[in-house]
């Protein structure tokens, strides 16, 4: 397969980067701030000094940018991809965003030329490192069909859902459910430590019955440990809550329970739990009142 073009190395473009070297791509990889390439430069990857630079030189390109802001700034901004893009080359954004910031990129990589796929994936650092990943891509068809092996090296099973704008709501929708079962999940934990049962033996009944999950599993026993290394950081589920919300509000869905766990997200980032893994949102909920 022609070589990749990578953007963005945080904690999903880095995995998913290597992954891609590990399986015999050539890769050359851009990240903002460009000491977080040389490892992946260690690895056999060639570095571009712009977004721009990588699209001239890659037929594919992919980016995994962490917000809507960051998305648009890698292709509209100086350097950005839309001064190289042209007829024959594809952008394959995998970044979480809403289904407007696609349709954006979509238009303009169009308008030049180009192939447009949005592509957001479901899974996190270990999935990403692993292979794993579940691909929720939508747009141009073509490109998809031509990025499949690099799809298959890094995910488990890839979808096309059809036109832009789909692959951006679908992972929206996962994500409204995950960050609201994790709020659930730590309210839970709470309940059972401050009424003297083990939070430990509440994961382990968990486990057993109809609401076990892997999500449970893995995360529940760092977070009663209080640990909270970040695999998908909290300021990104924030943002995940707050697009799914814009959804439910365009599409007048009531969604009580995810703006709840909204609000708990943004009191977490508001303690400055924003770089932490997204169950340390179960710190909002031991905050008990002082005793009179
Ligand atoms: N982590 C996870 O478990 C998962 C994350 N996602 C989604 O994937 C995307 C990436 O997540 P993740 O890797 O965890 O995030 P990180 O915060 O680890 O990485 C974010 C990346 O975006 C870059 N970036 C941020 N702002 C800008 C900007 N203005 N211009 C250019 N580059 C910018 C960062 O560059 P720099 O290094 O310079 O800051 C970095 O490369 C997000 O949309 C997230 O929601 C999806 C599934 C799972
Ligand atoms: O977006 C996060 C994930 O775990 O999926």
């Amino acid at each position: 397969m022609e070589e990749i073009g990578f953007l963005g190395m945080g904690i999903m473009g880095k995995a998913m980067a290597m992954n891609l070297l590990r399986n015999g791509f050539k890769v050359t990889v851009w990240n903002r701030t460009l000491s977080k390439c040389d490892e992946l430069k260690e690895h056999g990857a060639s570095v571009g000094e712009s977004p721009a630079a990588v699209v001239k030189k890659c037929k594919y390109t992919i980016g995994m940018l962490s917000d809507p802001p960051a998305a648009l700034s890698v292709v509209f901004d100086k350097g950005g991809i839309l001064e190289e893009i042209s007829s024959g080359k594809g952008y394959i954004d995998m970044s979480t965003v809403d289904a407007e910031t696609s349709s954006k990129i979509s238009e303009a990589v169009i308008a030049k030329g180009g192939s447009f796929l949005e592509a957001p994936v479901s899974g996190s650092k270990k999935p990403a490192e692993d292979g794993q990943l579940v691909i929720l891509s939508a747009g141009e068809k073509g490109l998809y069909d031509k990025i499949l092996p690099a799809f298959d090296v890094l995910g488990k099973k890839s979808f096309f859902l059809g036109e832009v704008g789909n692959g951006a709501k679908m992972k929206l929708v996962v994500n409204m459910i995950m960050g609201s079962m994790m709020n659930a999940f730590s309210e839970g934990l709470v309940l059972a430590d401050k009424s003297g049962l083990s939070p430990k033996t509440l994961l382990d009944v968990l486990d057993l019955g109809a609401i076990a999950n892997p999500m449970f599993k893995m995360k529940g026993p760092s977070m009663i440990q209080n640990s909270y290394n970040p695999a998908f950081p909290l300021k990104h589920q924030q943002k995940d809550m707050r697009l799914a919300l814009a959804l439910g509000d365009e599409n007048a869905v009531s969604m009580p329970v995810a703006a709840a766990a909204n609000e708990a997200f943004k009191k977490a980032r508001s303690t400055g739990l924003g770089d932490l893994d997204f169950s340390a949102v179960y710190e909002v909920f031991k905050v008990t009142e002082p005793s009179a």
